[in-house]
């Protein structure tokens, strides 16, 4: 049997209707939900996995593929004007007067099919709906545009239907029961990742893998061990800083993180380890799934 999989990027002006949407379009088929799982690749937000299809809602206009070389990741994320997705559903607000510009630029750009929602219908009159159809027809001629209410299910059923004619075939990209204990590791590691990301400076992000090493549920606590990998020692102080002073900031603020993603009181355990110039060698690029 043939396999769908893909990344399903919903972008738009808060307060434009996502959530709702992406509750109209799952509802319970949803196996993760998580504001929690903000990374600095991508910000999944939903898996939705079917016999035959897995489908990950992402709100990260840059989301960037697991499978990636680490190159094209770390490109891909140094632009960060690039919109990869498989598809791309712009939510926009039918009363909303300013539309953002920098988003219709890298809409322009890119090659996935755009679908433009134009939400909120039911609060507005077929006049309205119409000039806005042309208006989003004019700014970026989308593949298709949908005039839908997300709150009340108005045109939904089409649009899922899109993302399901436009969904490549692939294997699954994540476990097809994603609250396995692997995909949790996976959103722990991305988590200490983002905390590296945003704690240290220009070349260490780059140069820094986390590997969970332990995953212990007990009765009232989760045990987790991570390692910080670097490539040589000088990174490997900064990571730690003056008297642990760094490391000390990751395990905090990665831990609250942690703790609001599993919904458990987490106890995390931090090394820092030397892989001399780990990102030249295959097998290293291989085990922290940077393998194409
Ligand atoms: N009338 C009407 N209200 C809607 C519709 N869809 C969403 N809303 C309302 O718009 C508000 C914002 O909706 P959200 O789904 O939270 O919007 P969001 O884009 O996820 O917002 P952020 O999380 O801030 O980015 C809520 O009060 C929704 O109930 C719709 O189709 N019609």
């Amino acid at each position: 049997m043939s396999h769908k999989a893909g990344f399903v990027s919903i972008i738009g002006k808060p307060n434009a209707g996502k959530s709702t949407l992406m509750n109209a379009l799952v509802g319970e088929k949803m196996s993760i939900v998580t504001s929690k799982a903000q990374t600095t690749r991508h910000r999944i937000i939903g898996i939705v996995n079917e016999p035959d299809y897995q489908i990950v809602f992402s709100d990260t206009p840059g989301v960037i593929k697991p499978a990636y070389t680490l190159q094209e990741s770390m490109m891909n994320f140094v632009q960060g004007s690039i919109i990869d997705a498989d598809i791309i559903l712009l939510v926009t607000d039918i009363n909303e007067r300013y539309d953002e510009h920098d988003v219709i630029e890298k809409l322009r750009k890119t090659e996935s099919p755009v679908a433009v929602l134009i939400n909120k219908i039911d609060k507005s009159t077929e006049v309205e709906v119409k000039s806005k159809i042309v208006h989003w027809q004019e700014t970026i001629n989308p593949k298709v545009i949908f005039a839908i209410s997300a709150l009340h299910g108005h045109n939904i059923a089409a649009v899922m239907q899109f993302i399901l004619n436009n969904l490549p075939e692939h294997p699954p990209y994540y476990e097809k029961d994603a609250l396995t204990d692997k995909s949790e590791r996976f959103f722990v590691s991305e988590i200490i990742r983002e905390k590296v990301f945003k704690l240290y400076e220009k070349e260490i992000p780059y140069s820094t893998e986390v590997i969970v090493t332990a995953f212990k549920e007990e009765e009232h606590i989760t045990r987790i061990s991570a390692e910080i990998i670097v490539e040589r020692d000088s990174q490997k102080n900064i990571i730690i800083g003056k008297a642990g002073s760094m490391i000390k900031k990751v395990g905090t603020y990665a831990r609250e993180d942690i703790e609001g993603f599993l919904q458990k009181k987490v106890f995390l355990e931090l090394f820092v380890k030397v892989i001399p110039d780990w990102r030249k060698k295959d097998n290293y690029l291989k085990r922290f799934g940077y393998e194409q």
